[in-house]
């Protein structure tokens, strides 16, 4: 063996690098100590004040913010991330033992999620870096939509050019719509055949683009005397189950395209569909009867590959881990393509990122729905380092966890043994179409454990903390791995509403996590979850419980203006440092947190107001939906994310415009509202009263500052509601949301004024 292959092989595929975290932990532990320190200073001088209402309300409150920090600290105390390098990898790894992979990607409406979208994700993840003999990708329709299944088929013919020419040049984005926004690549540094070929698939993908634009206009697409027949007179609530073999790979070579499917499972009002988590394990079960990869990558539709080579740095971390408990899923991060300027409305995720390297250092990353790579046995339910032979599986506990299909048990027996990695094993997708369809019927569930011992669980809007907890709870380690490019970007909400439903979805089904029997805490006393991984899972569940606190907290400085009390001590005492430290340190180390990233001063500040307004607003409602649902008066929905189509048509997105705030007629702006205007009607109210009390007075000693500043601060946050106040048009908030909310502020204001002298 010589020396350069020597080296090679023994050099590790990734690698933990821990970041040194000590100065940012020195500051964390000083503001926990600042609170630990206002919470004593409450107690002992509560029976020295005139109101004791403020007083205990912030006592309350201070001690959930003091509750939560400590599940922050808890989470980044330490630092690390896992690298990747994927050109050790065919080094060390004979391609034809690279293992096969199932891809699944999600869709549920082809007008909030024009199909065009995705097609490019689809076009992408057809053209990675991959033997095309071992993927096959599956596309799951819950619309039900002819549109979508034609432009499935027109994709895959155009795929048949596409993919060899980003093979050939090796292009960096394989999503057309991306890749053509770029101007033509420069004479110079390119053959003129690329220059030629450049300009047919642009032309060719532009006709793509036109039929399928041309086909969405139409009712019905295509002819209902061809393939399409089955889509005539379906709906979309109520259809039978439709499987397509759309492209297949019959001679299984690695330069070909891989299998493509279409699937749309059965629907019937009467069986509860579980949206997306419901839509996974139908993937998961035909999948596993038409290929059974034992890797399956899951993705929204919107996400595109953005880096060729993610196979490669996602088999890095399942061949680079010698335990393979430590590496029971792969999740790449999300991040987005049209991502607004300084993310105005707080949903770009950038500020978890200190979160994702601190559980890093524990269990491992979350599962994020998206751009995740699952071992096929995990999902069905397996424990680390449990070898389990096809044989010792016995028929009835496969029929009682995989249901009746013979197909599937005998696959599930295969994946739990792990002799589908096996290339013998390949299969040809067509001839289990019929298995296919029984597996996705709406009533295969019944009576098995899908979605609740195994698969995507249900009973949450966010299937993948629940799925991701579960796993964690078995005992498997998982891992976050960041490559360079951005291995998957999706599409960002672009208008406050949208950015509001998203927020209320994620911290509804956060919350339910809780109540379910996957609640952290359940699953450390009697699962393998770590304990500290249990408190950053509550960190995340909790979101929505943080509301209440919050406008709490928000409200008191108004409250105290108004009513003429205090819930923070004077300037004069000295204890007035404990929370002006707490402010002055949080907000400097906030500040220096998002420089490190590398982000704008005002995109640090969208942050911090964005994370009050979403937590008073949007939240709320997510924590009054899971009450709801906790005394079963509600059932949740899952509202899909419209997906913008504008960035791809080419329109300039009206830039001036972009990231500014637009109101519609919401139930979640009113809370936002009630607190802008109570605070504005303290600090109006608080300036007439030093008008009245003239010069000679200290004033100072009439009104708190404290209380003043923290009510100019509550105003800035929600300043983009001030101006949508005076808004017109779109930009305006509605008159109706004004009226609801002015009269909601009066009734607090009143009943304080009457009310404050009894507390
Ligand atoms: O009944 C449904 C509803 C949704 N989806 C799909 O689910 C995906 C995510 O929906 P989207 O509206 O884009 O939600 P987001 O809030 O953007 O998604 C984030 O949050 C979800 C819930 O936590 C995760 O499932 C996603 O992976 C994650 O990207 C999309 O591909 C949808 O097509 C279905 O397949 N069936
Ligand atoms: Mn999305």
């Amino acid at each position: 063996m010589d020396t350069k292959t020597q080296d090679s092989t023994s050099l590790p595929l990734q690698e933990k690098i821990v970041i040194n975290n000590t100065i940012p932990r020195a500051i964390e532990l000083v503001i926990l100590s600042l609170l630990i320190s206002l919470l004593v200073y409450r107690v002992v001088t509560f029976k020295d004040q005139d109101h004791y209402f403020p007083w205990l309300l912030a006592l309350l409150c201070e001690s959930w913010f003091t509750f939560n920090w400590i599940l922050v600290v808890n989470a980044k105390w330490f630092q690390c991330m896992t690298k990747t390098y994927p050109e050790r990898l065919l080094d060390r790894v004979n391609e034809l033992e690279l293992p096969a992979v199932d891809i699944f990607v999600t869709t549920a409406d082809p007008i909030l999620e024009p199909s065009i979208i995705t097609m490019n994700t689809m076009l992408s993840l057809l053209a990675v870096d991959y033997p095309a003999n071992k993927l096959a990708l599956y596309l799951s329709d819950d619309a039900c939509s002819p549109l979508m299944f034609y432009s499935l088929l027109e994709t895959a013919k155009f795929a048949k050019t596409w993919v060899p020419f980003c093979k050939k040049y090796n292009v960096q984005v394989r999503a057309p719509f991306r890749y053509f926004t770029s101007n033509p690549p420069s004479t110079d540094d390119k053959s003129l055949e690329f220059q030629q070929e450049w300009k047919k698939m642009k032309n060719e993908y532009g006709i793509l683009y036109k039929k399928i634009e041309i086909a969405a206009q139409s009712t019905y697409p295509c002819d209902r005397d061809s393939d399409f027949g089955v889509f005539a007179d379906v709906h979309r609530s109520n259809h039978p189950t439709i499987i397509k073999v759309v492209s297949e790979n019959k001679e299984g070579t690695p330069n070909e395209l891989p299998h493509v499917i279409y699937i749309s499972r059965e629907k019937n009002p009467k069986h509860h569909h579980h949206y997306k988590a419901g839509a996974m394990n139908v993937l998961a079960r035909v999948s596993g009867v038409m290929t059974n990869a034992p890797l399956m990558l899951n993705v929204d539709c919107d996400m595109y590959a953005n880096n060729p080579q993610v196979f490669l740095h996602a088999m890095c971390m399942f061949f680079g881990f010698k335990n393979e408990e430590d590496c029971g899923f792969v999740q790449f991060p999300q991040a987005f393509y049209n991502g607004l300027k300084d993310d105005p409305f707080g949903t770009q995720l950038v500020h978890l990122f200190y979160m994702a390297n601190g559980v890093e250092s524990m269990q491992g990353a979350f599962y994020g729905g998206s751009n995740c790579f699952h071992r096929r046995k995990v999902i069905y339910g397996s424990s680390p380092n449990y070898a389990i032979k096809t044989g010792n599986l016995d028929n009835e506990y496969l029929h009682k966890m995989f249901g009746k299909s013979t197909e599937m048990r005998e696959s599930a027996a295969q994946a739990l043994s792990g002799s589908n990695s096996k290339m013998e094993n390949r299969r040809i997708p067509s001839s289990f179409v019929e298995a296919a369809i029984q597996v996705a019927g709406c009533s295969y569930e019944y009576g098995t454990a899908w979605g609740k011992k195994m698969g995507w669980m249900y009973g949450s809007t966010t299937e993948d903390i629940l799925t991701g907890i579960s796993i964690h709870g078995r005992g498997w380690k998982s891992v976050y791995c960041i490559p360079e490019p951005a291995p998957f970007l999706g599409c960002a909400p672009l208008t406050y509403p949208v950015a509001l439903i998203q927020q209320k979805r994620w911290a509804t089904g956060l919350l339910e996590v809780f109540f379910t029997n996957k609640n952290p805490l359940l699953l450390t006393i009697n699962g393998k979850l770590w304990f500290r991984q249990a408190l950053v899972y509550m960190w995340l569940c909790f979101w929505a419980a943080r509301s209440v606190p919050e406008i709490c907290y928000a409200i008191l400085p108004a409250y105290c203006i108004i009513t003429n009390s205090r819930f923070l001590p004077g300037i004069s005492e000295l204890t007035f440092l404990i929370p002006m430290g707490i402010f002055v340190i949080h907000t400097l180390y906030g500040l220096w947190e998002v420089k490190r990233l590398g982000v704008s001063v005002r995109m640090w500040w969208n942050l911090q107001r964005m994370g009050r307004v979403n937590t008073m607003t949007a939240w709320l409602f997510g924590y009054w939906n899971v009450v709801l649902k906790v005394l079963g008066l509600s059932q949740m929905v899952f509202d899909v994310t419209p997906k913008d189509q504008s960035s791809l048509d080419g329109d300039d997105i009206d830039d001036a415009n972009a990231g500014r705030f637009t109101y519609d007629s919401s139930p979640m702006i009113v809370p936002g509202v009630v607190i802008l205007l109570v605070n504005l009607t303290a600090l109006v109210s608080g300036l007439s009263g030093l008008v009245n009390i003239g010069s000679s007075e200290n004033w100072m000693a009439v009104y708190g500052l404290g209380e003043v500043f923290c009510s100019v601060f509550v105003t800035l946050c929600f300043w983009e509601y001030l101006k949508g106040l005076f808004g017109n048009g779109k930009y305006g908030i509605p008159s109706s949301t004004i009226w609801k909310s002015g009269g909601l502020a009066l009734l607090f204001v009143q009943s304080w004024r009457r009310s404050s002298q009894w507390f």
